[in-house]
């Protein structure tokens, strides 16, 4: 059966500030200058999860769009829109809310509740010119 390439792109909006406990204020202040104002600042995430498959030969899919739709939702969107995300996401608890870390965070998210085919690649812009590329290695 061939195999094809399945992407589906969803959009939210959230603040954070980087910052990293493991080093001093000052050091943090050097390493992420702008980016670690202490009442941080906001990002339009662009965020494309891409699955991998066989087409199922009687459906013609690899995955309904709108199943992958819903688990956007759930494990990305409602966790993450209008958050502050190093407050209200336990996960950036212990670590900076970089564009990598949430890349990992949204594939574990997703790798979870994938119904069908296989997580290939999350593609996270964090800007218009910043986008991070994460296969789950
Ligand atoms: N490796 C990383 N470096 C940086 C990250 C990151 O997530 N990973 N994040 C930031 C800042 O949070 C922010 O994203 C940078 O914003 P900014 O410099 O404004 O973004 P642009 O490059 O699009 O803006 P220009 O001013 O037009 O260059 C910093 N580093
Ligand atoms: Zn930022």
């Amino acid at each position: 059966m061939p195999v094809a390439y399945l992407s589906r792109t969803e959009h939210f909006s959230a603040a954070h500030r980087l910052n990293t406990p493991k080093l001093s204020e000052e050091e943090n202040k050097t390493l992420y200058g702008k980016c670690n104002h202490r009442h941080g600042h906001g990002h339009n995430y662009k965020v494309e999860v891409i699955v991998k498959g066989q087409i199922d030969p009687v459906t013609g899919m690899v995955l309904n769009i709108t199943e992958l739709k819903e688990c956007m939702k759930s494990a990305i969107i409602d966790l993450m829109d209008h958050k502050n995300l190093d407050v209200d996401v336990q996960y950036f608890h212990d670590k900076p809310s970089t564009a990598e870390n949430i890349a990992v965070f949204i594939w574990d998210n997703m790798q979870r509740i994938l119904p069908k085919g296989e997580l290939h690649e999350i593609r996270l812009h964090e800007t218009d010119n910043n986008v991070v590329l994460y296969r789950g290695e």
